[in-house]
């Protein structure tokens, strides 16, 4: 494999990477391959993955040349914009490109963009910190590149060999008694050959659970293939899975007496549930285009975020197959939920990407702890893990302070607070108090207030209840 091949490998990670940085600092990210293939973005170039960049743009102008550039007014650009075929129809009004450099060669480019005037503002009052972060996301992509080169094989393609990375439940971190009960009930199956179905929002742990399980019973010592159900189209899938030919063996044939890990299998497509339904039942399988049935032993580890049996009703998902995979069923709870183990967590990956960064291990402030313990956290631990990372890539100092949290993130955490959520009679009272407020301020006679009422298309005797409700005068 090439570089710019182990750049479109690091996708997934990258865009989560960046996915975190859009949300800290919002500005939108972007980044390009060698041939200009968008490979992640964020905001509206989230959906343009697998588009080109403009002929002619800055992008372009920066892998040819390797050097960083910007352009700080679009709008009102001549020189620098005169070559792009997107000339006087771009919808950036900054733009930032910095090149991705492996051995020497620009393999790709990343960006930031402003598309809103006040993201405009934030990228020319901020530049050199924006270069700042641009480099140090060329750090990530670098190290990510590193070690995937020293990894066993990238996800969608699993290895044929037991990967080395095994998961131990002792590397699953949980002081949080739910997590506790997981784990212990986990033990005890990890040698059973029943299937098991892992329920959970992304980034709760799912895989690492179904790597414990494998490694921590009598298959360890055969391959765990982790199947990601959603990233490899159905076709594919079919072959991959089920072998082709005379002589290209699947992956079920492949993990013989180990484990195969279907993640996301509610994406799994029909068609597909039927055919793996019926091998399971059964015990074997026929390749693709194969005459002969070849028989199998493998554990089935299933991992989905969505709700199963809501696919069912809709016809989503088939029945059958669902009581086949979920013999052993566990949830694992959102982080939110695991208060107890967000501190942990933090430090443990403080800890760990410090050490991958040779950066002293970090102190943090009290405010950012309480930051960090209200957070509603989407993307539970990987998000949780991100953040540390991002910290150790820039925290100024050896103690993290709320200074090295952007302003958006308080922003969103004053919505987020959980202990400020309401119900949803609460916020239209809220709402409705408002409104009254502003409409009765110059409103003091009754036939002002009569035409209020009318005006909202309600009797004065209610307008009258509801002032009284929320005391207004
Ligand atoms: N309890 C834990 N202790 C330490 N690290 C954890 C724990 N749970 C998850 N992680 C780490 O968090 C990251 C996300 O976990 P994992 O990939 O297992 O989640 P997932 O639920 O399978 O996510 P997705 O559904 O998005 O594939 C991984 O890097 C994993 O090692």
């Amino acid at each position: 494999m090439n570089h710019a091949s182990y750049l479109t490998a690091i996708e997934q990670e990258l865009q989560r990477f960046l996915d975190v940085l859009a949300e800290l600092i919002d500005l939108e990210f972007t980044v390009v391959n060698d041939k200009l293939v968008r490979i992640a973005g964020t905001g509206s170039y989230k959906e343009q993955i697998g588009s080109i960049a403009p002929e002619g743009s800055l992008f372009q102008n920066v892998l040819e040349t390797g050097i960083p550039r910007f352009i700080l007014d679009i709008q009102n650009e001549e020189e620098n914009c005169r070559n792009c075929v997107f000339n006087r129809h771009c919808r950036e009004l900054s733009t930032m490109g910095y090149p991705i450099i492996l051995d020497n060669r620009p393999i790709g480019v990343i960006g930031i963009i402003a598309f809103s005037p006040q993201q405009k503002e934030k990228v020319v009052e901020n530049l050199s910190t924006l270069w700042d972060l641009l480099k140090q996301t060329h750090q990530f992509i670098e190290n990510k590149i590193a070690l995937f080169e020293t990894a066993d094989s990238p996800k969608a393609l699993p290895p044929a060999e037991p990967v080395q990375n095994a998961i131990i439940f002792q590397d699953i971190i949980g002081y949080d008694t739910s997590l506790k009960d997981i784990v212990k009930r986990a033990e005890r199956v990890t040698s059973s050959p029943s299937a098991v179905l892992i329920q959970g929002e992304a980034g709760t742990g799912k895989e690492q659970l179904a790597k414990a399980l494998h490694y921590g019973g009598n298959r360890a010592s055969a391959s765990f293939i982790p199947i990601s159900c959603s990233a490899v189209p159905a076709e594919v899938l079919e072959r991959e899975l089920f072998g082709y030919g005379d002589d290209e063996p699947g992956w079920l044939e492949k993990a013989a007496n180990g484990t195969v890990f279907f993640d996301e299998i509610g994406d799994l497509p029909l068609s597909l549930q039927a055919k793996l339904q019926r091998a399971l039942q059964v015990g074997s399988i026929y390749r693709v285009n194969g005459s002969r049935s070849l028989s199998i032993n493998v554990r089935i580890i299933a991992a989905t975020s969505k709700n199963l049996e809501q696919m069912i009703q809709e016809g989503m998902f088939r029945e059958d197959f669902y009581y086949q995979i979920n013999v052993l069923p566990f949830t694992l709870p959102p982080l939110k939920e695991r208060k107890e183990d967000i501190l942990k967590l933090f430090t443990f990956f403080l800890k760990k990407h410090g050490e991958r960064l040779n950066k002293p291990m970090m102190k943090v402030e009290p405010i950012v702890e309480q930051w960090l313990l209200h957070h509603q956290w989407p993307g539970n631990i990987r998000q949780l893990e991100n953040v540390a990372e991002y910290l150790v890539n820039f925290a100024q100092d050896d103690v993290i302070t709320s200074g090295d949290l952007p302003d958006s993130f308080f922003q969103k955490e004053k919505v987020l607070h959980p202990d400020k959520v309401r119900s949803l009679d609460e916020l239209v009272a809220e709402y409705e108090k408002t409104i009254l407020q502003q409409l009765l301020e110059s409103a003091h006679s009754t036939s002002e207030k009569e035409k209020v009422a009318n005006d909202l298309n309600i009797s004065l005797s209610t307008l009258y209840r509801k002032l009284e409700k929320y005391q207004i005068s």
